[in-house]
């Protein structure tokens, strides 16, 4: 079974839990735009099926025509306990990215792969790290989470994510064929001032956050953070997330959304849990016009401003 949705909160945005749309897709693509997808999974403690499930997902976006498919956080494992992800923990060069990069080269689509359990120096920690692949296979950048969750949920648990998690140190954004793209992880979404540098000093157009958020958490602050992160800074919102149960101890909020610079949801899959993808067409014209019409690049303050003003 697939279900197409299109509503008035979907302009321009599709959904498919599984195989082809039944509309025609194409047909209502706008001239100057570029379509992305988003999927949504419940990654597992299992590399093998996960990259099965991923690899369909691959297949399916590249026959709606999406030039980007974004995954959530922990795409490929998510452990049942914290140590169990530093086992997993590879090198971008190692044998699971390979396998990611040449899904990409055989649909020949750009892939986002966010919060891949990367190896580093040290053997009791990982690099939560997005990376970027582009359509011929190759790594063109990478970006290591810098927020780490290290949070009491209330009413839920106590996360200590930089227990066995390295933080990142650079800001990263990268140009593809869908524009320039703003990469973050998850947690990062809850510092402003990080998507502040992406927009107006890196100069992103596409903001991706990778997620894989708790579901208390994501009920109370999931598209609100997003949205506001799209409104602010006047960039396209991708945002895929991980969804449903991954062990007895862990589930995770669900809702891939993929968001327009005016803070519009352009789409969503139907199910907040289900396993599928999303698409949309990004207008790269449509961030030039709002940023235009509402040029809060030149009205900004700097902080010596705030600092003066203060005195
Ligand atoms: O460790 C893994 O397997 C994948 N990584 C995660 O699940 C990370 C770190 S524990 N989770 C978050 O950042 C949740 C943020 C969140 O829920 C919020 O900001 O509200």
């Amino acid at each position: 079974m697939f279900c197409v949705s299109v509503g008035v909160n979907f302009i321009g945005g599709f959904a498919f839990a599984s195989g082809i749309p039944k509309s025609s897709v194409s047909a209502t693509m706008a001239s100057n735009s570029v379509r992305v997808a988003a999927a949504q999974m419940t990654s597992i403690s299992d590399l093998a099926a996960n990259l099965a499930t991923c690899s369909r997902l691959i297949k399916e976006a590249a026959s709606a025509g999406a030039k980007l498919l974004c995954f959530p956080e922990a795409f490929s494992y998510v452990g049942t306990k914290d140590g169990d992800s530093v086992r997993v923990a590879e090198p971008l060069d190692g044998p699971i990215m390979s396998h990611y990069c040449s899904l990409a080269r055989e649909s020949s689509i750009w892939l986002s792969l966010g919060g891949f359990q990367e190896k580093g120096s040290d053997p009791q920690r990982l690099s939560n790290t997005h990376v970027i692949v582009d359509d011929t296979g190759k790594i063109i950048s990478s970006y290591s989470k810098i927020h780490l969750f290290d949070v009491d949920v209330p009413g839920g648990r106590v996360y200590k994510e930089s227990s066995f998690t390295e933080s990142g140190k650079d800001i990263v954004a990268v140009d593809s064929p869908v524009g320039r793209l703003g990469l973050s992880v998850c947690y990062d979404l809850r510092f402003p001032e990080m998507y502040q540098l992406l927009r107006f000093q890196h100069e992103a157009q596409v903001l991706l956050v990778p997620a894989a958020f708790t579901t208390v958490t994501g009920e109370a602050h999931w598209e609100i953070l997003l949205r506001a992160r799209a409104i602010e800074t006047q960039c396209y919102v991708i945002a895929a997330a991980q969804a449903g149960k991954h062990n007895d101890k862990r589930e995770s909020y669900g809702d891939t959304l993929i968001i327009d610079p005016w803070g519009t949801i352009v789409g969503r899959l139907p199910d907040r849990l289900s396993t599928g993808i999303v698409v949309a067409d990004i207008d790269l014209s449509f961030v030039d016009s709002v940023r235009e019409k509402m040029p809060i690049a030149k009205q900004r303050k700097p902080i010596g401003f705030w600092k003066a003003a203060s005195l």
